[in-house]
C-alpha cells in the first residue's frame, strides 16, 4: 500500500502541492499487485455492478453516471487507517485532479464506501455535511457490512480521528467512485438571482449592515446544497471547521515533521481563501448568515 496523500491547488493553473496523511494507506485497483492481492474486490470493480445499479435506477438518472471499460474505469481504492488519530480533513471528492483514469478527480459524482473491519476503539466515523444544512449532518460508524453512498461532488465530508488498539479494528474499507460524463469540475454557472444582487448592493451603501439579508438567500443556499458549485464557497463559509480538521489530520504523530506538514496545509488553506474575490466573499458572507440561522434553528 502507499501513503494516502491530499493535493492542494491554490489556483486553476497551479500545480498541486502533495501532502501525505499520516497513518493512512491506500492501494489502487488499477495496479496489478492490488488486483492479485484483492481478487474479490477486483472482481466487483471489473463487473461494473455498482455502476449498473445506479444506471438502472430511474431515480438516479439525473446523475448521468457513465460506463467505462478496462483501464479507463474510475478509481477503486482499498484504504487502511492504522489509528493514532489518523483522519481525513473536510473535502469534496471532485476538487480537481488530472485527466487520466487513475487521477480523474474532476468527474466524480458518487462515492460508495464499503467498510471491512470492526469499528475502531474510538472515533473513525465518516461525517457528511450537506452545504448550509446542518440539520442533515450524518455520522456513519465504519463497521464491517456497512455501505455508504453519497454525492461527494456536493456533500462536504471528512473522517474523524481514529484510534484502535487491536489489529482487527484498524479502519479498513474500499471506495468506489462513480463518474459522470459531464465535467462536474468544469467552470460552474450558478447565477445569483437579480434580487440577491440588489440586496448586496443595498447592503454595500453608507449604512452598511443596516439592510438585512434577504430571506431569499435561504433558497439560494438550498439550490447550492445539491450543486457542485457550493465547493467555491465551502472553504469560506466553513473556514474554522476546515482549519481545525487540517490541524487534526496533519499534526498526527507530533514532532517537527508533523508541525511542518500542518504549517504547509494551513498555508495552502489560507492561500485558497486569499485568492477569493471580493464578490465571492460577499456571497460567502450571506451564505454564512444562512448557515448561522439554521444552526440557531436546530438548537
Ligand atoms: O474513509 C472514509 O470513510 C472516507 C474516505 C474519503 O472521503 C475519500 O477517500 O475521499
Ligand atoms: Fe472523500
Amino acid at each position: 500500500m502507499s501513503p494516502n496523500a491530499i493535493s492542494f491547488k491554490t489556483s486553476q493553473a497551479s500545480t498541486p502541492h502533495i501532502l501525505i496523511k499520516p497513518h493512512i494507506f491506500e492501494a489502487d485497483m488499477h495496479l496489478e499487485k492490488t488486483q492479485t492481492h484483492a481478487p474479490v474486490a477486483c472482481a466487483l470493480w471489473k463487473s461494473n455492478q455498482v455502476v449498473d445499479a445506479f444506471q438502472q435506477n430511474e431515480q438516479h438518472a439525473y446523475l448521468n453516471i457513465a460506463s467505462h471499460a478496462n483501464e479507463d474505469r474510475p478509481a477503486f481504492k482499498l484504504q487502511l487507517n492504522e489509528g493514532n488519530g489518523a483522519c481525513f480533513p473536510w473535502h469534496h471528492d471532485n476538487a480537481g485532479g488530472g485527466t487520466t483514469a487513475r487521477d480523474r478527480g474532476s468527474r466524480r459524482k458518487i462515492t460508495v464506501i464499503v467498510y471491512l473491519s470492526e469499528p475502531p476503539t474510538q472515533g473513525g466515523e465518516l461525517v457528511l455535511m450537506p452545504f448550509c444544512k446542518p440539520e442533515l449532518e450524518r455520522r456513519v460508524t465504519p463497521v464491517v457490512g456497512t455501505v455508504v453512498a453519497f454525492r461527494s461532488e456536493c456533500v462536504l465530508h471528512r473522517t474523524l480521528p481514529s484510534f484502535c488498539d487491536k489489529a482487527h479494528n484498524q479502519r479498513t474499507c474500499f471506495t468506489i467512485w462513480l463518474e459522470s460524463d459531464d465535467a462536474a469540475n468544469a467552470p460552474l454557472s450558478c447565477a445569483l438571482p437579480p434580487e440577491l444582487l440588489t440586496n448586496l448592493r443595498e447592503r454595500r451603501g453608507d449604512d452598511a449592515g443596516a439592510v438585512p439579508y434577504s430571506p431569499m438567500w435561504r433558497e439560494f443556499a438550498d439550490k447550492l446544497s445539491t450543486s457542485p458549485a457550493n465547493r467555491i464557497f465551502a472553504r469560506l463559509v466553513y473556514r474554522e471547521m476546515f482549519e481545525a480538521s487540517l490541524r487534526e489530520c496533519f499534526s498526527v504523530g507530533g514532532g517537527e515533521t508533523a508541525e511542518k506538514r500542518t504549517r504547509v496545509a494551513l498555508a495552502m488553506h489560507e492561500a485558497h481563501m486569499r485568492s477569493a474575490s471580493d464578490a465571492l466573499r460577499e456571497v460567502a458572507d450571506a451564505l454564512t448568515w444562512v448557515l448561522r440561522q439554521r444552526i440557531e434553528e436546530n438548537k
